[in-house]
């Protein structure tokens, strides 16, 4: 489902240059969670953001569902960020006028689904998540777990393939927090998607079926990992 080789991202030139990621490879399934872990600066963000089509690598290459995300044109990224890969980032990302089912309907309206299948899909995600009964209401008006939930859910619209989350329990409490590495787990599971978490939350590996460890940018053999 998803394949990296060799991938590694540069930053600057020189003197000044920064490895942000080295020479990693690994694979992930349908239906697994991978966590990446590390601690702050070891290149959690650079690499999800190379695997999403959001920056493009120094080397090396990215396969999502038989995608070569790194040979991939802008057109054709666009393309597969809106249909193939979904984001969910510590912040939420919510457009604050909008309700929680309208910001879930947008990428549906991107990509234009009639506004019939498209409330019955909204619909559906936010039971999905958890929040049937809070439809109408405005990010403000949500608490901060579930306005993760209405991201997760906006996330979830085009029915990806790979879910790409960053630190997706960084502003929450830790047992928000869990509930929300928990919800991650089951939709992996049920539908078949692989999910590719980054957390620095100890606690919250156990949720993970692999974990990815990086250090200064280069992969820990995982008998490294401790
Ligand atoms: N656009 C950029 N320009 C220059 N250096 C960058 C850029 N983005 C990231 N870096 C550097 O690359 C390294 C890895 O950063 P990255 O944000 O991927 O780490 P991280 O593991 O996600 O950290 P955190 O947990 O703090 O978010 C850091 O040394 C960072 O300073």
């Amino acid at each position: 489902m998803v394949i990296v080789e060799g991938l590694s991202r540069d930053f600057g030139a020189g003197k000044r240059v920064v490895h942000a990621v080295r020479d990693v490879s690994f694979a992930a399934e349908p239906g697994e969670l991978v966590a990446v872990r590390g601690r702050s600066g070891a290149g959690k963000t650079t690499l999800l953001n190379l695997i999403g089509g959001l920056d493009r690598p120094t080397a090396g290459r990215v396969v999502v569902a038989g995608h070569d995300i790194t040979a991939a044109s802008e057109s054709q990224l666009l393309e597969l960020r809106r249909g193939t890969i979904g984001f969910v980032f510590q912040s939420f990302g919510l457009i604050p006028i909008l309700s929680a089912a309208e910001n879930v309907g947008v990428p549906l309206r991107l990509a234009k689904v009639p506004a019939a299948q498209r409330d019955e899909r909204v619909t559906m995600l936010l039971e999905l998540v958890g929040l049937g009964a809070h439809a109408g209401q405005r990010p403000y008006e949500l608490s901060g777990g579930q306005q993760q939930r209405v991201a997760i859910a906006r996330a979830l619209a085009n029915d990806p393939k790979l879910l790409i989350a960053d630190e997706p329990t960084g502003q929450l409490d830790s047992e928000t927090g869990r509930s929300i590495m928990n919800l991650l787990r089951a939709l992996v599971r049920s539908r078949g998607m692989t999910a590719l978490v980054a957390t620095h939350d100890a606690s919250l590996i156990d949720v993970a079926d692999r974990v990815v460890q990086l250090r200064d940018g280069a992969l820990l053999a995982p008998a490294a990992l401790a």
